[in-house]
């Protein structure tokens, strides 16, 4: 669940609006971070009635607009005197799928209620299309949670970089290797093979020079029979010592679902600085990275608050001592401390994967201009 929808009514807005708008925000929690921002959508019947709602799943698949609009036509429903309820300013623009603007349209919806602006480059303008075309807009309603949902991307957006999802996989005593490297495993196949699915979803999969060589990895999504996953990412060594000529993760690795030049390439980052190396992927058309690790770069990444989301897996297994999940950061005092919340997108925040727990977590700083 969305942080609860304030209390007031916004002004201007009937409280049946703002159940919908409630609504819509639900269904955008039940999408995923990433390259694309959470978006839900409601269709709202002048009776009150919420007919449909519809949700963004993720790059690629349909709008949130869409969604709705979909599940209307499969159930026959007139759309006659419907007001479509958005977290977010419908998009203009032909990407994956096609403008929301145009399905809006298409579907004879004449009255539209967004909450936030999308100011990214390619997809604003949605709503002054609409007005243009007669639609009537309104917008603003429940506009700081939908502002808050969608935060760190809104951050990535402004900064033109990749979204960047930190993983680490721990013992109960916050560690992700044994004093002598071994760390494999540290979590439980449930455990592991979530964190494969965030592999096959991201565009590219970084780690630091260190694991690159005490682990060797191979670094590519592979199903629960270690088969591997149709979308490759791209993958990332980040060191300023070239990566060995006979490394795993050079070998080369077939993506099947072809969704761009850099699936299942192979690229080594010359950098100590987290900035560069995301300039750099994002150059390569990275929009989403998962970072691996390890403790020096996760660190790296944290130090410079470059870390939108995080998945900490955690094993009932206790090391001692070795290798501390983050290398040290500059922190000296409490009051001081980065804090985290708990993040309400796709699924539970914390949840039990086999013998391992699950915490999805999101910086708690709001640091967007909204
Ligand atoms: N359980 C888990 O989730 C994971 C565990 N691990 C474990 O972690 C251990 C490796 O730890 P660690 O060496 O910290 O691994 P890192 O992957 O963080 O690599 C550190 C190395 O990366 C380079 N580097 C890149 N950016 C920076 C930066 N900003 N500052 C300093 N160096 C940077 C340096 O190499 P160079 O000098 O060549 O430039 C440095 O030595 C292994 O034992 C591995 O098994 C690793 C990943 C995940
Ligand atoms: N040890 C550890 C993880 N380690 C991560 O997995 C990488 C190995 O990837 P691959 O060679 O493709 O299987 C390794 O380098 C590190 O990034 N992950 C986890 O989910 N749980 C674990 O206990």
């Amino acid at each position: 669940m969305i942080p609860s929808a304030q209390e007031r009514t916004d002004p201007g807005f009937t409280t049946a609006e703002h159940t919908a708008m409630t609504a819509a925000l639900d269904a955008a929690a039940r999408g995923v971070r990433g390259a694309n921002p959470v978006v839900g959508a409601a269709l709202l019947h002048q009776d009150g009635r919420i007919l449909h709602t519809g949700h963004h799943s993720g790059a690629g698949t349909l709008h949130a607009e869409a969604d709705a609009l979909r599940k209307a036509k499969d159930a026959g429903t007139d759309l006659a005197d419907v007001t479509m309820v958005i977290t977010l300013e419908p998009c203009n623009h032909t990407g994956r799928t096609g403008p929301c603007t145009g399905a809006i349209l298409d579907a004879g919806i004449d009255s539209v209620i967004f909450a936030v602006h999308d100011g990214t480059e390619a997809a604003s303008g949605g709503g002054a299309f609409l007005a243009d075309h007669g639609v009537s807009m309104r917008h603003g309603l429940l506009a700081e949670q939908a502002a808050d949902l969608n935060d760190r991307w809104f951050t990535a957006q402004s900064q033109n970089r990749p979204f960047v999802t930190l993983k680490i996989a721990q013992s109960l005593d916050g560690r992700v290797a044994a004093p002598d490297g071994t760390s494999q495993w540290i979590t439980g196949p449930s455990a592991r093979e979530a964190g494969h699915e965030i592999r096959a979803r991201v565009d590219a999969i970084l780690v630091g020079g260190g694991t690159a060589r005490v682990d060797n990895p191979t670094l590519t999504a592979r199903d629960a029979q270690g088969n591997p996953r149709d979308h490759q990412p791209l993958r990332a060594v980040m060191s300023r010592t070239p990566v060995a000529h006979d490394a795993r993760v050079r070998r080369g690795v077939v993506a099947s679902a072809h969704n761009g030049e850099i699936d299942g390439r192979f690229v080594w980052l010359n950098t100590h600085d987290p900035a560069q190396a995301l300039a750099r992927l994002a150059a390569l058309g990275v929009t989403h990275v998962l970072v691996e690790g390890g403790p020096t770069v996760s660190a790296a990444f944290l130090a410079a608050n470059l870390v939108d989301e995080l998945w900490l897996y955690q094993a009932p297994m206790i090391l001692g001592d070795g290798k501390a999940a983050l290398a040290p950061l500059p922190t000296q005092t409490l009051a001081d401390a980065a804090r985290w919340r708990s993040d309400p997108v796709a699924g539970p925040s914390v949840r039990t994967l086999g013998n391992d727990v699950a915490w999805h977590l999101r910086p708690a700083a709001v640091s967007v201009s909204k």
